[in-house]
């Protein structure tokens, strides 16, 4: 059995806050930014970390790269505990963090990159080879000779990419990668990862707000809610739920509260608008003779749920969507 690229076993995170309760004094809370998380990721997977703002996200990538320590529980990552043997796993795994940058903001992004080598202490020869391949994959060429302030935020990404990539690690991070980049800039980045991945059998931990990287890129995914893991198993799997469920979304001819239809409420009312989930089950033309019946309705559309609100659904916390992947913790 090989080691696994990473093992959580009941991690816990917090933080100590303090906040001011109306007079001068501050009162000390504890924060579980991460309460209690296990999983496994073998070697080759490509795995999406994914969960609502504040989660808990940053904080376990921080964990795993060794940049915090757990509270409590025990973290492994190729083997090694982060926290204790930083500098030994830094020399296994790459991390890209799309709000800021690895690269120095004054040096050509040539320059970086031979930086980047002496830090990681990469050999010459291999050096040249890698930098040769990551250039031509990334399409650096035309930008290796400006410096990193003048990139936009594509050229810079993929300066970032080829950085965490030179020592040719075993894991790749990715906090937000495609964050703020273009259409066309996206599909790069994606298709590198899908490449790297495939190509030299990296394992990959993304996390992503983008439902276009989850779709292109993530066979498993891990989500993440108030610090506990909410769902642990294939894309498929979610798809699959996804494909149980349609959207009724009726217009009404004036605002009110969420309708209820045959036992279905309304989830989503914005002005005269609602939106009803429909069970695979029920029998759409019912519902919609009911809606027309006990309603002045003035447009109606039905559509299959995608997996934004499949995940907008488990962010919630809608048990309806706690599909079982792998074993989720309560
Ligand atoms: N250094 C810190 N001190 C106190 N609380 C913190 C600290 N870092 C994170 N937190 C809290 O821990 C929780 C999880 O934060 P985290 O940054 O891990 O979320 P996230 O899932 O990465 O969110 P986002 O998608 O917005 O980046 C939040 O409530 C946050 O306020």
């Amino acid at each position: 059995m090989p080691v696994p690229m990473i093992e959580a076993a009941d991690v816990v995170k917090s933080f100590t806050v303090r906040t001011r309760s109306g007079g001068p004094r501050r009162t000390r809370t504890a924060v579980r930014a991460v309460d209690g998380v296990s999983f496994t990721v073998e070697p080759g997977e490509f795995v999406g970390y994914l969960g609502p703002n504040g989660a808990g996200k940053s904080t376990t990538i921080k964990m795993l790269t060794g940049i915090l320590t757990a509270s409590s529980g025990t973290l492994r990552v190729c083997g090694l505990d982060p926290s204790r043997r930083r500098t030994s796993l830094a020399r296994r795994i790459g991390v890209v963090f799309g709000q800021r940058t690895t690269l120095w903001w004054d040096l050509p992004l040539r320059d970086s990159l031979a930086l980047v080598r002496r830090l990681y202490r990469v050999e010459a020869a291999a050096h040249r080879a890698r930098l040769a391949e990551l250039t031509a994959l990334l399409e650096l060429e035309p930008f290796l000779d400006t410096p990193v302030r003048q990139l936009s935020l594509g050229q810079r990404m993929r300066g970032d990419l080829a950085a965490a990539l030179l020592h040719d690690p075993e894991l790749l991070v990715l906090d937000e990668p495609t964050i703020g980049l273009d259409v066309v800039s996206k599909a790069t980045v994606r298709d590198f990862l899908a490449r790297v991945n495939a190509e030299r059998g990296t394992t990959v931990l993304l996390t992503t707000h983008d439902l276009g990287d989850i779709e292109r890129l993530c066979r498993r995914v891990m989500i993440i809610d108030r610090g506990r893991l909410a769902y642990d198993g294939g894309l498929d799997a979610l798809r699959r739920t996804v494909d149980a469920d349609r959207l009724l979304v009726v217009e009404l001819a004036r605002p009110g509260p969420p309708v209820i239809v045959d036992g279905i409420e309304a989830e989503r009312v914005e002005g005269p608008r609602q939106w009803l989930r429909l069970p695979r089950a029920a029998n759409a033309a019912a519902v919609i003779a009911a809606l027309a019946r006990d309603h002045e309705v003035r447009d109606i559309a039905l559509r299959e749920a995608g997996i934004e609100e499949v995940l907008a659904g488990l962010y919630r916390g809608d048990h309806a969507y706690r599909c079982s992947g792998r074993p989720v913790a309560p």
